[in-house]
């Protein structure tokens, strides 16, 4: 069971996209040169599919012998005919409503994985799903999830990321950092589901062992980073390894991205001392056994969400003259790390973007000398730190081409304020970052200044010479993975809605497709008969249009209208014209306090903001509250909020956390916005 030539071959077949990043090294570089900078402009729609969800839509399509496998939002699975889209099965996993509210950003799904003859799924209730690749059966469906991780919900898992399969083992990780969580990877048995092993990246409370493959590395490295009484305890120090998970048959290893601390603030997580290992490193183990063999700490004393989860690649450089064999990435800290693949030893890292949270890196170590400005969980003051919590670029896949030898990297700059809540407490529902959640007035000339921090912009990076060689400006931040070629284009979706292709030399814009949605997840490129084939998965969602508020709107208006798009140069096919419009303001009905407003306000930044938007301002995805019915009456507003009404499509009953008469001051705090806004477009629109 421990080979698959379909996957460790993928190389010597173009026309395949196998697994999630085309080959194991994950350079999302498509060899296939029939579409080319010199006919691009004749890229037309072959086909488009519409999915069966209005969320986020995250995956990067598999494409085997004509075959397209793709996952959808709430973990859906679906095959298609790649050449004509025809649906040949699909699979839901019955992902219960309810647990949406376990997860920070959307019920995406970035991919399922391939393996002789069958595909896996994990989802989002944590579920890890084996189908019968033919037929869409499930072979097997195993928790991924021990019983006992939650702590009795104080806890929170979730499964989101693609699987990646090593010598017949299925490796999944999960995500719930936000929240509280003590981040681990599994590897399962692909033929059977039984568990193989179980690496954890955060020591337990105890310091005992898990009897897990991570044992020893705890105890001896990463246990004696932590203060012993700090409320990790409790919370499980965070560490979810929600993305980033590459093998490279080169040296053996399986590289995990690690990403941020549980609660966010380093103070209350850990006394705020020790660097909270294995927290924002790129830990390195054996796919077989699990066992530990080197890390790499990107972010001690991790306070910004500064997840080390961002995509991995492997791949070839010369460094200082000297050819090497590296991993690559730019996680969210603002710097384009390279270190070797078989050691781990640091060998270089850049700023790609403005940071200011750390003065400079030791060229030796690789430790930053961080800015103590930066360190607002001991300083108790604000901070205004860029790259913010999103990053300077996030999940959204960067693609490498061996012919420009560059690395395209979809960047963003998404400033934000840190600052303590000496108040907070660990909350049973909703998040748990330790922070103060106020966010943006609802003033203009504040959101003019603020919105000329941020951006958006696809960034041509020379990894050997660690330096920009070009960058594309683009109008809005939060834009989609990249897919490079060897017809010299690199593909990208963008939040605004337009699918691009620029020249991959220079970054001209040779091609743009109005697809009516923003775009997050990756395209790919397959070759079916003969013809070569570009697919993206097209809806706007993720973390950003959830919780952005007023800035996920700045130069953006998208809506969400998923699909998957599949283009050809002689591609004939045409999209309907825009069905579904951005929700429209309607005059609230109710009147409100404003004693009552501001104590719901405070309520709303704590439990609500996370999918409904900083301020009560929608993204573009989930509803937006300003213009719901519901806010209107105090009893269906209570039905929804503490009796959980719409619970079957993930707005559970926060009746544990918010007293009925909280609930009065969120509604009054809605209605308080409602009527402010309405005024203010009605404003708009008198000439
Ligand atoms: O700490 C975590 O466990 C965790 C999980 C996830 C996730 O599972 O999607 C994200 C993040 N963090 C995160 O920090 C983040 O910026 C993010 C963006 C997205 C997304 O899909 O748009 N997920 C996540
Ligand atoms: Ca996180």
């Amino acid at each position: 069971t421990g080979t698959d030539p379909i996957v460790e071959q993928a190389d010597s077949h173009p026309e395949n996209w196998p697994t999630y990043g085309r080959t194991y090294a994950e350079q999302r570089y498509s060899p296939l040169a029939q579409i080319t900078d010199h006919n691009v402009q004749n890229l037309h729609l072959a086909w488009y599919q519409d999915l069966d969800t209005n969320r986020g839509q995250e995956a990067t399509p598999l494409v085997i012998d004509g075959v397209m496998y793709i996952s959808t939002n709430w973990s859906h699975v679906e095959a298609l005919d790649a050449a004509t889209g025809h649906v040949l099965w699909k699979y839901d996993p019955k992902v219960p409503g309810n647990v949406a509210v376990k997860g920070c950003c959307d019920t995406v799904n970035r991919g399922v994985a391939y393996w002789q003859g069958r595909i896996y799924v994990g989802t989002f209730d944590g579920r890890l799903i084996a189908l019968d690749a033919k037929t869409g059966h499930v072979v097997w469906s195993v928790h991924t999830i021990p019983h006992d991780a939650t702590l009795g919900d104080i806890r929170s898992y979730t499964v989101d990321g693609a699987p990646r399969i090593v010598k017949g083992i299925v490796i999944i990780g999960n995500g719930g950092a936000e929240f509280g969580a003590r981040g681990f990877v599994s590897g399962f048995d692909a033929k059977t589901g039984a568990l193989r092993w179980r690496f954890f990246t955060v020591p337990a409370p105890s310091n005992k062992p898990d009897h897990a493959a991570s044992d020893k590395a705890l105890h001896d490295i990463a246990y004696p980073t932590w203060s012993p009484k700090g409320s990790w305890t409790k919370s499980g120090g965070g560490g979810t390894v929600w993305d980033s998970i590459v093998y490279d048959p080169k040296t053996d290893l399986v590289y995990l991205g690690v990403g941020n601390g549980a609660p966010w603030n380093y103070k209350f997580r850990s006394d705020g001392v020790g660097d909270n290992l294995f927290l924002a490193s790129i830990v390195a183990i054996k796919p077989e056994t699990g066992e530990y063999v080197w890390h790499f700490q990107e972010t001690p004393k991790d306070q910004w969400d500064f997840t080390a989860s961002q995509p991995i690649m492997v791949m070839d450089l010369p460094i200082h003259g000297e050819q090497r064999h590296v991993i690559v990435q730019a996680p969210k800290n603002g710097f384009f790390y390279i270190l070797d693949a078989q050691t781990g030893e640091f060998l270089s890292a850049v700023p790609y973007t403005f940071q200011n949270w750390a003065h400079s890196i030791d060229s030796k170590t690789g430790r930053p000398d961080i800015n103590p400005d930066a360190l607002w969980s001991l300083t108790n003051k604000p901070w205004f730190s860029i790259p913010g919590s999103l990053g300077g670029h996030n999940w959204a896949p960067m693609a490498y081409n061996p012919q420009t030898k560059l690395v395209y990297i979809p960047a963003q700059q998404l400033p934000e304020p840190f600052l303590s809540d000496p108040k907070w407490h660990m909350h049973k529902q909703g998040v748990n970052m330790g922070m103060d959640m106020t966010g943006l007035p609802d003033d203009p000339k504040v959101l003019t200044e603020v919105s000329k921090t941020v951006k958006g912009w696809l960034l041509a990076w020379n990894p050997a010479e660690q330096k920009a060689a070009f960058t594309i400006p683009h109008s809005a931040p939060w834009n989609g993975g990249v897919l490079t070629t060897a017809g010299n284009l690199v593909f990208q979706g963008l939040s605004t809605g337009l699918f691009e292709a620029y020249r991959a030399t220079d970054g001209h814009t040779l091609f743009s497709f109005d697809a009516q949605t923003g775009i997050v997840a990756p395209p790919i490129s397959y070759m079916v008969d003969g013809k070569q084939y570009i697919a993206v998965e097209a809806g706007w969602g993720g973390v950003f249009p959830l919780m952005g508020g007023a800035l996920a709107r700045l130069h953006n208006s998208s809506i969400n209208h998923s699909r998957i798009l599949v283009f050809a140069l002689d591609g004939t096919a045409n999209l309907p014209p825009v069905q579904n419009s951005a929700p429209q303001p309607i005059a609230p009905t109710g009147t409100f306090s404003p004693e009552k407003a501001k104590l719901g306000y405070q309520k709303y930044q704590q439990y609500c903001l996370a999918c409904h938007g900083d301020n009560a301002v929608g993204g573009g995805v989930l509803p937006d509250l300003r213009w719901s019915a519901f806010i209107n009456s105090t009893q269906s507003f209570r039905d929804v909020v503490n009796k959980g009404v719409l619970s079957e499509y993930g707005m559970v009953s926060f009746s544990k956390e918010i007293s009925p008469e909280q609930v009065e001051d969120i509604r009054n705090f809605l209605l308080q916005r409602a009527t402010s806004s309405y005024q203010s477009l009605e404003d708009k629109k008198t000439p």
